[in-house]
């Protein structure tokens, strides 16, 4: 595209903006204020005199400027633009409705595609690189906080925890944030529900926000991406939803194991990271498995997730878990004693998330009842909660493996024939176990246990169920058991 057509461009566009709704003719007449230097490698190139002009630009009115970059067709290279500060940039500072008009912009225009220049073909400048960071804080209630980021306020890196099982996803994420699509790009965070991979996602558009507040961050489930694709197809949107996608310097997308098998959706996504990733822009995604095990991707997707750097989170230790729980009492003003809180952390070992309810649960309960939060209540609670969890799937063998240790025994012993009679009781109580809390059958429970006929199974439940009721010590042992094993089934 010649100087003079890219002027040409920029004029359309400038009136295209004002005449937007949602923009207004005021507004929009900033858009002289830049001047268009030059396209390389899909990038237009704008300079502005002031900052306030690049933030209104580069956060307000990037929507609707991609929009109306969309709706050109003489424009279609054009799939971003970046917006540098330049003093000696002397705009014609009155939108004249006539786009050539834009053409008496004085500033040089060194960029004359990104071909001619091989400097900046491979190194498209990042928007650190080609804009100030601005010193001063970002405001609240400022021009930025127009961009539509989606993060939520409770996660950043100062209320995560860091252990043993997070250190490494927390420090790339960190490194990211600093330094985003130089460090690594794409960053890929996999592990277990619960572990704090979204929270990760957030603190990362946070603090690359606090340090760099104009850059544009968003935030996305990949749920709500397919949504907003599927929308953007029944509407005709679909320019300004590859806008909105396209136009941003971190995009931080969450769970895309969701889009298995969806093959449009992971077809636009496909194109929003190219675009993204050939502009040097940062993608961060999560995911409850690695690339490799992720069903129903193309392989070319699925190669591209593992460009950058792949970095899982486990589940916590009991330190971690103990230091999650106390920071978020504190940062709650919650009153608990320690011992109570590394209690709750002890009956949780692989999400987080359950850990938390749990502690929401018991300080409701304490105040519903307005009592203290002492051990007894918590026991009361966390019994409750156990009784309540239906979900949670129990497994014969666990309850088999769980019975052998808590009576010293083997598991061989609990198969095996020998009569003896503590042997016999421990047995007959796992079978009672796997009655109360597996839908498996009396015959299929009788061939676990070493081909045994279904009626030693029900002889065995009938005897336990009067045991319980006569022996303080049996209730203990089976009321004990139930806990541990459902325990072990989270
Ligand atoms: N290291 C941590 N420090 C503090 N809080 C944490 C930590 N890890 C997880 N959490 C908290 O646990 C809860 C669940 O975490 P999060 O939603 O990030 O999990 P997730 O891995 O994204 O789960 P899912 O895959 O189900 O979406 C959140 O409230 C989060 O703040």
């Amino acid at each position: 595209m010649t100087d003079d057509e890219l002027q040409e461009v920029w004029g359309r566009v400038t009136q295209t903006v004002m005449g937007d709704p949602t923009v207004g003719p005021a507004v929009g007449a900033q858009l002289a204020l830049a001047v268009p230097r030059g396209i390389a490698a899909g990038t237009l190139y704008l300079a502005v005199q002031l900052e306030f002009t690049l933030r209104l630009l580069e956060n307000r009115l990037r929507p609707a400027i991609m929009n109306a970059i969309a709706g050109i067709p003489e424009a279609q290279q054009i799939e971003n633009f970046v917006v540098i500060v330049d003093e000696d940039a002397h705009p014609a500072l009155d939108p004249d409705p006539e786009p050539a008009s834009h053409a008496t912009a004085t500033a040089p225009a060194p960029f004359q595609g990104g071909d001619t220049d091989p400097g900046l073909h491979t190194t498209a400048p990042t928007r650190h690189d080609s804009v100030r960071p601005v010193a001063e804080p970002r405001s609240r209630h400022g021009v930025e906080d127009q961009v539509d980021s989606r993060l939520n306020e409770k996660y950043g890196f100062d209320s995560f925890v860091i252990g043993q099982s997070n250190r490494f996803a927390h420090a790339a994420a960190v490194a990211v944030a600093e330094a985003p699509a130089r460090a690594y790009n794409p960053l890929f965070i996999y592990g277990d529900s619960g572990l704090g991979k979204t929270h990760l996602l957030h603190a990362i558009g946070h603090y690359a926000r606090e340090l760099f507040p104009s850059v544009r961050v968003r935030y996305v489930s990949s749920e709500d991406f397919t949504n907003d694709f599927i929308n953007s197809i029944a509407n005709n949107q679909g320019a300004a939803f590859h806008a909105r996608y396209r136009s941003v310097d971190i995009l931080l997308v969450d769970d895309i194991q969701f889009l298995e098998d969806k093959v449009e959706t992971q077809e636009a996504f496909f194109h929003t990271f190219n675009t993204l990733h050939d502009h040097n822009k940062q993608v961060v995604i999560t995911s409850d498995v690695q690339p490799k095990q992720l069903r129903g991707f193309e392989e070319r997707m699925l190669s591209r997730f593992e460009w950058g750097l792949l970095t899982d989170i486990q589940a916590p230790d009991l330190e971690t878990r103990i230091a999650i729980l106390r920071k978020k009492a504190q940062r709650e003003s919650l009153e608990i004693d320690h011992s109570i809180l590394e209690f709750i952390a002890s009956k949780f070992s692989s999400n987080i998330r359950e850990l938390e309810g749990t502690l929401i649960r018991v300080t409701a309960y304490a105040s519903l009842n307005q009592q203290r939060i002492d051990m007894q209540l918590v026991h009361t609670v966390l019994k409750d909660l156990i009784t309540l969890d239906a979900d949670n799937e129990v497994q014969p063998s666990d309850i088999i493996s769980r019975t052998a240790e808590y009576f010293d025994l083997s598991i061989d012993d609990l198969y095996g024939p020998t009569r003896a009679q503590q042997i016999a009781t421990a047995r007959q109580i796992a079978m009672y176990l796997c009655r109360e809390l597996t839908p498996l059958s009396l015959p299929k429970i009788g061939q676990l246990f070493g081909g045994r006929d279904h009626t030693t199974v029900m002889y065995a439940h009938k005897k336990i169920s009067q045991l319980i009721a006569e022996r303080r010590s049996i209730y203990n042992q089976v009321t004990e058991l139930t806990t541990r094993i459902k325990q072990g089934s989270r």
